[in-house]
């Protein structure tokens, strides 16, 4: 699977998980991170989120990363902003306010735009990934993180040989040998959601769980 796939995606309009609100479990959890005001706030996989929005209204600096530019100017248009934009080596920088939003490869990120973000929000974004692009994607965008970084990492743990992703199921033992070398977990919050999510029982799932997990890097 790779960014094709997801270029496509756009282009055909095929955008299930994109949701018309904010995520509840990022309100809820989101002020558990402890994070001083202004901090600045990874997105990997961005999408056209609200969560991005919600984020910077929180008063945080927002960097959100995303392939596809037909996400990216969705998102600026139903916001109803007018971004300025850039080039970078990373790709199209779009920004108004107090969003970045980079429109490019997450594996294109390096230190140096990375080293500054104190928090990451991750939702749909590593159960995006098959596995061996999962722990590619931990060790690039993960391992180029600063200590003491903060992450809300929001995953689906579901018997994965009932459907085929994305999205991924990625259990806790999953999370703790991606990230349990560098990262202390918490599992904050794990609920039931396959009543709430008809289309995933149709595909043929039997159980379907969300887990909220805290990071924090050593
Ligand atoms: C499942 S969607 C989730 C979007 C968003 N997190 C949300 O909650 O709505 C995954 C997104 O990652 C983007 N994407 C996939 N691979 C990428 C990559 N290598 N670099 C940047 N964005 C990528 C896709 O275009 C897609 O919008």
């Amino acid at each position: 699977m790779d960014t094709d796939f997801w270029l496509q995606r756009w282009e055909h309009g095929q955008t299930g998980f994109h949701q018309t609100r904010v995520m509840p479990l990022l309100q809820k959890h989101w002020a558990g991170l402890g994070l001083p005001a202004g901090s600045r706030v990874l997105v990997p996989l961005a999408g056209k989120s609200l969560d991005v929005a919600w984020l910077a209204e929180q008063g945080h600096a927002v960097l959100a990363v995303e392939i596809s530019p037909i996400a990216v100017e969705q998102f600026f248009e139903e916001h109803a902003l007018r971004p300025e934009t850039s080039s970078t080596p990373q790709g199209t920088l779009y920004r108004a306010g107090r969003i970045e939003f980079l429109c490019g490869d997450i594996f294109s990120l390096d230190t140096a735009v990375l080293a500054d973000c104190a928090a990451c929000y991750d939702r749909a974004a590593l159960i995006a990934l098959p596995p061996e692009l999962r722990a590619r994607y931990v060790r690039h965008v993960y391992g180029q993180l600063p200590a003491g970084c903060r992450t809300l990492l929001l995953t689906l743990d579901y018997p994965q040989e009932e459907m085929d992703g994305p999205p991924f199921s990625v259990p806790a033992a999953e999370v703790r040998a991606l990230y349990g070398d560098r990262w202390h977990i918490e599992a904050l919050e794990s609920r039931d959601i396959l009543a709430q999510e008809p289309k995933f029982a149709a595909r043929g799932l039997t159980r379907l769980q969300t887990d909220v997990h805290r990071l924090t890097a050593l």
